[in-house]
């Protein structure tokens, strides 16, 4: 198949102004540096405990800045040409996963296939594989009507190019042939059940070969782990080899449809590209998400990490693998090494002729059971990773140690477009999950500051180090908003005054870090209230996912706790809806995820009204030593503001429940007046 193709079929450019950045860096680099001698040479010999935990914080801030450089050193962008594709493409196999019907409406699982299944692409090299590991009849159901839908919609969209392929507005009960076809379905037992068959056998409306498509939904039974996800996509993976075997197999969550149906033939460019493709095991889209509020709220539109950090990730052996949207080589998936001596062709072994259909079922159902996996090296050495909440990042870095290259794919029309939750509860739990399973990560075998040295590259290393390490965030965060508030209510001053020449240190980093921040979300056409609202997040998530993630480890290494997949809802009220819509923060639900941000919030505004009252007294002047402690909770306050009108002011039923106000108040007091104790 590659054989005949000589031209690139894809190039890659570096950013310009890099070496304005390199300046940039000297410069923070060596604010950095004298901020550790500061420290270093003005150890106070009354509050040394304070003064080890403050520094030890500024040192993990610091480590934190230099892992982000793997992302900021070199941006690095690839161009894709599929005009220069042959006609003859490799078969593709698409794995899509649902888990829960009343978190992932049916009708979006059926959305999210009907919009894959109108590629650009010849429909008999297409196979689809549908997880539903909620093993839900109305799930089968709709997909059944998906799959009758599709002998429509397919044709639709090629004779009108239809853009976004995803048929929610068409996908209405008229459009369907209700009924029939789905009576013999029963719950109790594996199911695989072809619902189109591929290579000409079934034919839509026009008469033109239909992609086969796959219903499969394991057993769950007590004693046997499923593995989430993971579990799942292996399961399709297995089925997939026996019935359709394509060398690529792309993996897309149901809550994400596809928004451009080139997307497959860019993917497909890299794989086939004559001097590279050999080296790249898989490639990632970024996720882009619809419906997100124009000053993204819940910083949920992640665009740091898909419009800024993954194009930093192509500098040194492409970005982590972050689950949906990714187009996989089969053989990489399975457990082969990269050896540039010995390169594995992009072969298509795929199954070709007529088949027996009832008998592949049968066959299938057996590599699906829930004891298939047992003495098997399915979720070790094969497949996706078992044993991480975070399965996706985990496969990738592993992946990556055995050679393989990845490239960041971002095509100017978004390949797909997803849900992002809605609310703060629902954000802080999908955060703790990836926090957690990052950690995870960085515990394991793996650890790329251990399996990874020699393996990886550097910048690769600091990479993984920033993602894997995020929940440590927590610890940092913790230390800079209760010690400096705390030490201000009790007259101690921990940072340098404002007439000292070190302060200037201090307020240059602070300032450029946070002036830095906001260029880049802006060159990603960010708006500052965008910025902003990241901003909060990013100390909300630290102060409340990324620590529980901590606690969660914690619990999980003595054996108390274990870290499951906590599924992120896709519904969400009209009501809810409404305020999310005019950005109004959503709390609504006494969640123990809201009380550590909320304490601390309450905690940094006592501190600052308590001490107030004697800047009144001698003036700002008098209180020249505690400036910048006054400014660190001035700051936390003022990002604080929606949380303070969700404990106080609101009324709506978005606002913080009362058992929340009434734990996160009596906590506050309590650590404040401990406090005064200890200093
Ligand atoms: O037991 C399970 C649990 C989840 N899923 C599926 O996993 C996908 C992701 O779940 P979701 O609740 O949407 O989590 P997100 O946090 O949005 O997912 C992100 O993070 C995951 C890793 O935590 C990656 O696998 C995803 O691709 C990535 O989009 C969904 O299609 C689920 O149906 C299963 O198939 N089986
Ligand atoms: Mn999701």
């Amino acid at each position: 198949m590659a054989a005949t193709i000589t031209d690139r079929l894809f190039t890659t450019r570096i950013a310009s102004g890099r070496l304005l950045y390199k300046l940039y860096f000297i410069a923070f680099i060596a604010g950095i540096f004298s901020l550790c001698y500061y420290r270093l040479t003005h150890i106070p010999s009354d509050h040394p405990i304070l003064w080890l935990l403050v520094s030890l914080a500024e040192f993990w801030f610091a480590a934190t800045w230099v892992f982000q450089q793997g992302f900021r050193w070199a941006p690095t962008f690839h161009v894709t040409y599929p005009d220069r594709l042959p006609s003859n493409l490799p078969p593709v196999d698409l794995f899509v996963c649902t888990a829960d019907p009343d978190r992932e409406p049916p009708m979006l699982v059926a959305d999210t296939l009907l919009s894959l299944m109108a590629y650009d692409y010849d429909a008999n090299k297409l196979a689809f594989y549908l997880s539903d590991d909620g093993g839900s009849e109305l799930t089968f159901h709709a997909i059944y009507q998906a799959s009758l839908f599709a002998k429509h919609w397919l044709p639709f969209c090629r004779k009108y190019k239809v853009e976004p392929p995803a048929p929610q507005a068409y996908f209405s009960a008229e459009n369907m042939d209700v009924g029939g076809g789905c009576q013999s379905f029963r719950r109790d037992y594996d199911l695989v059940k072809v619902l189109l068959q591929g290579n000409g056998k079934d034919v839509d409306v026009e008469g033109k070969p239909m992609p086969t498509l796959v219903y499969v939904s394991r057993e769950k039974r007590s004693g046997h782990p499923h593995h989430y996800k993971a579990g799942a996509l292996n399961a399709l993976n297995r089925v997939s080899s026996l019935m359709s075997n394509a060398p690529l197999i792309l993996n897309v969550d149901c809550d994400m449809h596809s928004n451009n149906s080139q997307a497959l033939r860019d993917a497909v460019c890299f794989f086939l590209d004559p001097k590279e493709g050999h080296r790249i095991g898989y490639v990632q889209f970024p996720q882009s998400f619809n419906g997100v509020t124009k000053n993204d709220l819940y910083a949920n539109g992640v665009k740091r990490i898909y419009e800024i950090e993954f194009f930093g990730t192509n500098a040194h052996n492409g970005p982590m693998y972050a689950g949906t949207g990714s187009v996989h080589r089969r053989e990489s998936l399975n457990g082969r090494k990269f050896d540039p001596n010995f390169p594995i062709k992009l072969e298509d072994k795929s199954v070709k002729g007529s088949k027996n259909w009832t008998e592949l079922e049968e066959k299938a159902k057996e590599l699906i059971r829930c004891d298939y996996e047992m003495g098997k090296p399915w979720g070790k050495e094969m497949g996706v990773m078992y044993g991480c909440a975070v399965e996706d990042v985990f496969s990738g870095l592993v992946f990556h140690s055995r050679g393989w290259q990845s490239v960041f794919c971002s095509p100017e029309r978004k390949a797909y477009l997803g849900l992002a939750p809605v609310n703060t509860n629902d954000t802080l739990i999908q955060h703790k999950r990836w926090s957690t399973g990052s950690l995870e990560i960085f515990l394991s075998d793996y650890c790329p500051w251990t399996h990874g040295v020699g393996r990886l590259k550097l910048g690769q290393i600091m990479c993984y180090s920033f993602y894997t390490l995020w929940a440590l965030w927590c610890l940092p965060m913790l230390c800079y908003a209760l010690i400096p508030p705390l030490a201000m209510a009790n007259g101690i001053s921990l940072f340098p005054q404002v007439t000292d020449p070190w302060f200037k240190v201090f307020a240059s980093l602070g300032i450029a870090s946070h002036i830095f921040s906001l260029g880049e979300l802006m060159w990603a056409k960010g708006t500052i209230k965008m910025w902003w609202n990241e901003t909060r997040m990013w100390m909300m998530k630290g102060s409340s996912s990324y620590l529980f993630s901590v606690i969660v480890i914690i619990l999980k290494s003595v054996g108390i706790s274990e870290t499951g997949f906590e599924i992120t809802s896709k519904v969400i009220n009209q009501e809810a809806l409404k305020r999310y819509n005019q950005e109004i923060m959503e709390f609504a639900v006494p969640s123990p995820m809201f009380i550590p941000t909320t304490t601390l919030s309450l905690l940094n505004l006592y501190c600052l009204l308590q001490t107030t009252p004697k800047i009144l007294e001698v003036g700002l002047g008098g209180l020249d030593h505690l400036a910048l402690q006054l400014i660190i909770s001035g700051y936390i306050s003022i990002i604080s503001m929606p949380l303070y009108e969700a404990l106080f002011l609101r009324k709506d039923k978005g606002r913080m429940p009362t058992s929340v106000t009434t734990y996160s108040i009596t906590l506050a007091f309590l650590v404040f007046y401990l406090s005064s104790f200890v200093m």
